[in-house]
């Protein structure tokens, strides 16, 4: 009798393999690292018709599948422990095309978001969605989560930026979505249903990216806030005279690891809370009214102290304070929150929420930051050096169903840009209402019926 990966095998014989077991040990996992990867195999197919091969016997075989982009992920949701095959995209990472009159880009899912970026600039445009993991992370990856970032307050997330799809659904069929259309009132658009799917539904092949002008010339300030209260005038203050880019937020503990981790202090003194904000500044009169914005912030008390980055060198020092955070946690193997609420409801929450972890988990330290401009708040738990790891999940998890209770006492959201995967799933009824999910589970059905494409991710199949 053959093993479904003999037969595979024999079935593609072109089609690139890794059974070893550091690939399975690298491909296995995403940044999460909380699971033993347990794949199959890891299958790199170099096109559409192979993808759409595996599909086909996977499903003849019973085989599931985990897509995998870059694996930068932070709710496993491209993990394979289960002895999954691993669908790589890494191989399938080429720009197919530029259309100047659409303002397109085409590309193929494995191409890092770095690289599109690239591929934009050369022909003047620029490709706006955009986040700390760009060198890494791949844009199958980034439309399967709906990716956000740090420039969504300008330019939405990555959904605003998807003008077609060649998905392979979950039975191997190749459907072509919407095609570049502008406009196209044709019925539902299952491009938008895709996008966010978190490979549940199909795996991205091909995308079409829409492009624009890069924005005008900007500014980037540092902010010092005194409390809570202050984040929101700021953020109204600001978003009310200046075109914002960007408005993130994060905390003196936060600050105090990304300086531990070779940042520059930026600003003297003690604060709580502080702003990193990039807005256009094309000619003198806005450099003078984001001075005039300053200046009624200070005047007001919502912000104790200030830097203007002079030089581009200095904005990226400024912009490291922040897009550092992550990095400089890594040692402390942090258990990762990523909420979303109105901004408007963030303070209120930032008012109970904090306290309330302190209260109960007083051994855990917390780092809070994020874009704050967009109502997400990304919620670091560091593991205490002296504490077991699975003393460490287990009070993290609990500490998540807190969480989760007052994020929905204010209306927020378990995760706003990181997607549910295995690591929110047991939280996903706190957002989603339980007849929406068994919508979710149907048409999960229609798309993917012997339920191949990354099980339990999201959640599990009735
Ligand atoms: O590591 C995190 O929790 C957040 C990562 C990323 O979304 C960010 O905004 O820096
Ligand atoms: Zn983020």
């Amino acid at each position: 009798m053959t093993t479904p990966l003999t037969d595979l095998a024999r079935r593609l014989p072109g089609l690139r393999l890794l059974t070893d077991a550091g690939d399975l040990e690298h491909y296995g996992r995403d940044w999460t690292r909380r699971w033993t990867p347990a794949p199959l195999a890891i299958a790199l197919p170099a096109t559409i018709e192979e993808v759409q091969d595996i599909m086909r016997w996977a499903n003849e075989r019973h085989v599931a599948i985990v897509p995998s982009g870059g694996r930068t992920g932070l709710s496993g949701g491209a993990v394979a422990a289960n002895g999954e095959l691993v669908l790589s995209l890494a191989r399938m990472n080429r720009v197919l095309g530029f259309d100047a009159v659409d303002r397109t880009l085409t590309v193929q899912p494995g191409i890092a978001l770095e690289a599109v970026h690239t591929a934009a600039r050369e022909h003047g445009l620029i490709y706006p969605v955009d986040f700390a993991s760009r060198g890494s992370c791949s844009i199958g990856g980034n439309i399967a989560t709906n990716a956000g970032g740090i420039r969504v307050i300008r330019y939405g997330n990555t959904r605003e930026w998807i003008a077609g799809l060649k998905v392979v659904a979950g039975n191997g069929e190749l459907l072509e979505l919407n095609r570049g259309l502008v406009k196209n009132s044709s019925g539902y658009d299952f491009r938008h249903l895709l996008i966010g799917s978190e490979g549940t539904l199909g795996i991205v092949v091909e995308a079409t990216l829409k492009l624009t002008n890069p924005p005008p010339s900007s500014q980037v300030m540092l902010l010092a806030l005194p409390d809570l209260d202050a984040l929101t005038q700021v953020f109204a203050a600001f978003r009310a005279k200046l075109s914002l880019q960007a408005f993130e937020f994060f905390t003196d503990v936060a600050l105090k690891h990304v300086l531990a981790n070779g940042a520059q202090r930026a600003i003297d003194g003690e604060h709580p809370y502080y702003v990193v904000t990039e807005f256009d500044a094309v000619d003198e009169a806005s450099q003078e009214r984001a001075l005039e914005v300053f200046g009624h912030c200070v005047e007001k008390g919502w912000v104790s102290d200030g830097v203007v980055a002079q030089s581009e060198a200095q904005a990226a020092a400024l912009w490291r304070l922040r897009e550092g955070i992550t990095e400089s946690l890594v040692p402390y193997k942090p258990y990762k929150n990523d909420v979303s609420l109105r901004i408007g409801e963030v303070p209120a929450f930032l008012r109970v929420m904090p306290a309330r972890l302190a209260q109960e988990y007083p051994q855990l330290e917390v780092v809070w930051y994020g874009h704050i401009g967009d109502g997400n708040l990304h919620i670091n738990v560091l593991k205490p050096a002296d504490m077991a790891d699975a003393d460490f999940i287990a009070q993290c998890e609990r500490a998540t169903k807190l969480l989760a209770a007052t994020l929905k006492e204010h209306g927020g959201s378990i995760s706003a840009e990181h997607g549910i995967g295995l690591v929110k799933r047991p939280y996903l009824e706190s957002t989603r209402s339980v007849a929406e999910i068994a919508l979710m589970r149907g048409v999960r059905k229609v798309f993917d019926p012997n339920g191949i494409l990354n099980p339990g991710k999201v959640f599990v199949d009735a």
